[in-house]
């Protein structure tokens, strides 16, 4: 696919009032362009609308005044929630999205630490072991497009290491453009090539940065 710059831009996103909770005017004004192979990580306060923006930008929200051109196929999407089919084992989960090489499913579970629990079922998986299995999911589809909502969250300190090294050297081999959601700096800064702040009531983009030295630009 020919190289693709992501163009957002939103005039005004509401999500209206429910269940108790009054309207909420999420976004107004708010644009982003995205280069191809970028790296971007999106910081700010919770409950400020990162997931929100993710869920625009993958195309899975289009009820937003605005624009967005077409972005980069496949999509790979880490949720902040694992998502798996609770029906099926860690591999099945992985093989539904490997349609034309699930035999590599395995090879995608031991990556990720997992080798042993190709058998289990997400309900007896930790979340730290079902967020590396749905990990693996969107690493696995080889995105053009990848978007990981806090992706470390969850893991201990060794295990954190080694998925951060899993990804960024996806990234750096796929040149996958990239967005992910972090209240963590240390790990904006171990990855991206750009820094997004999140701030404000209609939320906006109060700092963007660059960083000069990103692992996955190595
Ligand atoms: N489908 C929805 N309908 C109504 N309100 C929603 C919906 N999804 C999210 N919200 C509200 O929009 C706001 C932004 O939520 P979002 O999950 O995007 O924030 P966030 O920055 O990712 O938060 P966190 O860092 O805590 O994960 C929150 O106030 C949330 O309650």
């Amino acid at each position: 696919m020919a190289a693709m710059t992501i163009r957002l831009a939103i005039d005004r996103k509401v999500y209206a009032a429910r269940a108790g909770a009054p309207e909420r005017v999420l976004f107004e004004n708010l644009s982003l362009e995205l280069g191809d192979g970028e790296v971007c990580a999106i910081v700010g306060p919770s409950g400020i609308g990162k997931s929100s923006l993710l869920q625009i930008i993958a195309g899975l929200d289009g009820d937003f005044v605005g624009s967005i051109t077409s972005v980069p196929q496949p999509v790979g999407y880490l949720f902040q929630t694992p998502r798996l089919l609770p029906w099926r084992t860690a591999r099945q989960n992985l093989e539904l999205v490997m349609f034309d090489r699930p035999e590599r499913a395995g090879e995608w579970l031991e990556k990720v630490g997992l080798s042993g629990s190709e058998d289990v079922y997400p309900q007896r998986l930790s979340l730290g072991m079902a967020r590396r299995v749905a990990l693996a999911r969107a690493l696995a589809v080889e995105p053009k497009l990848l978007l990981l909502d806090e992706p470390f969250s969850s893991l201990d300190e060794e295990t954190l290491r080694g998925m951060q090294d899993l990804v960024a050297t996806h990234i750096a081999r796929l040149r996958s453009t990239t967005l992910l959601v972090t209240h963590h700096w240390y790990e904006a800064a171990a990855l991206a090539h750009r820094v997004i702040t999140l701030d404000g009531s209609p939320a906006r983009i109060v700092d963007d940065r660059r960083l000069q030295q990103a692992r996955a630009a190595e």
